[in-house]
């Protein structure tokens, strides 16, 4: 769907030539949400807007649905602009226009004649949760509601790929979640290939397929969130991953800290990998066995694809059957570590 190849950008500035992106290649696949993170001045949104044709690069080729961005001009480019919606950090909106005529706006320039137009705008409006709001001004609606009229406006001319300019950046927390599951429902629905850039791992981790890591206009690290939240190479996503899972390892100390809270009993550490936290072997472990456990500890964290982490339980009873209990665990794909015997 998107392939960047070999692409580097070069600005003049006054201060001589500024390398902003370096030898970049990406293949993004068609319907997937494709996260690109780094910390300020990466060259993340210079790589973004190369692939609307905002900029463009100094080498290399970018193409979008079989076009090449960086080469067609002119009404070529309006065109194939009109396949690639975009949302920003600040929302852009006409202040002076209502939802409606802000969503209604890229209908306009494309030349959708009025009563399809207005058909149109109600959908999205539906589409993105503001039914009721459309006679409002921007200035009457809050952060996350701009964005939503944000998103309508982008995907007014049904785009086949949506650019997110750290669109959920201005907005308070619950409020990135609402956009987040908006986007990933959009994504769902409408097959919608998206590709954001931000400087948060919770946006990466709550609704990205994949994500580059950008450090000094270069890709760092590429993968699927999941193995770059498991298994982070470079210290840059390191720093990222511990926005949102601790990855140093503090067992020992943990272990420490649990022995001296629950003298008697076990402590068993339960590593779990992908989506097998989402199976019921926790219920089914307690259920199944005449034992007492109890979550003392945990950092699970869930991911698209699946979930992963670590919970340290306090267990107790008979050490025949904890024995087929643990077995019973390791058989379900969970690996358990016994970290003592406190008893
Ligand atoms: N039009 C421009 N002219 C000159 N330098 C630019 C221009 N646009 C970006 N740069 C420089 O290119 C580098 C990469 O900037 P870019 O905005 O792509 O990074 P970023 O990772 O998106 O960071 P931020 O989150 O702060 O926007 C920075 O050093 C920036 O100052």
């Amino acid at each position: 769907m998107i392939e960047i190849k070999k692409v580097t950008k070069r600005f003049n500035t006054k201060n001589g030539e500024l390398l902003a992106v370096d030898n970049v290649d990406l293949s993004i696949q068609s319907g997937e949400i494709f996260g690109i993170i780094g910390y300020s001045g990466a060259g993340k949104s210079t790589l973004l807007r190369m692939l609307n044709g905002l900029e463009k690069p100094t080498e290399g080729t970018i193409s979008v649905s079989d076009k090449l961005i960086n080469t067609i001009k002119g009404t070529k480019l309006r065109e194939a602009r009109q396949e690639i919606g975009m949302i920003f950090q600040h929302f852009n909106l006409l202040w002076s226009r209502t939802v409606e005529e802000n969503i209604a706006f890229p209908l306009e320039i494309a030349g959708v004649p009025k009563s399809q137009r207005d058909k149109r705008v109600q959908e999205l409006i539906e589409l993105v949760g503001l039914g009721g709001r459309g006679r409002s001004y921007p200035s009457q609606l809050s952060g996350g509601q701009k964005q939503r009229v944000g998103i309508a406006r982008a995907l007014a001319n049904n785009p086949k790929v949506l650019l997110c300019d750290e669109a959920t950046s201005a907005l308070d927390p619950e409020t990135t979640d609402s956009i987040l599951d908006l986007l990933l429902n959009i994504n769902q629905q409408l097959g919608l290939t998206v590709v954001l850039i931000t400087h948060e791992m919770h946006v990466i981790k709550k609704i990205c397929h994949r994500v580059a890591v950008m450090e000094n206009g270069k890709v760092a690290e590429l993968g699927d969130v999941i193995d770059v939240f498991e298994n982070p190479q470079k210290e840059v996503t390191k720093r990222f991953v511990r926005q949102v899972v601790d990855v140093e390892d503090d067992s020992l100390e943990t272990f420490t800290h649990l022995k001296e809270k629950y003298p008697e009993g076990h402590i068993w550490k339960l590593t779990f990998k992908r989506s097998i936290v989402e199976q019921p072997v926790l219920t089914d472990f307690i259920r199944q066995f005449d034992v007492t456990a109890n979550i003392v500890q945990g950092n699970v964290s869930q991911t698209k694809n699946g979930a992963f982490g670590e919970l340290f339980l306090h267990v107790s009873g008979v050490n025949s059957v904890l024995n087929e209990a643990l077995t019973y665990l390791q058989e379900k794909g969970v690996q358990v570590e016994v970290m003592s015997d406190v008893n």
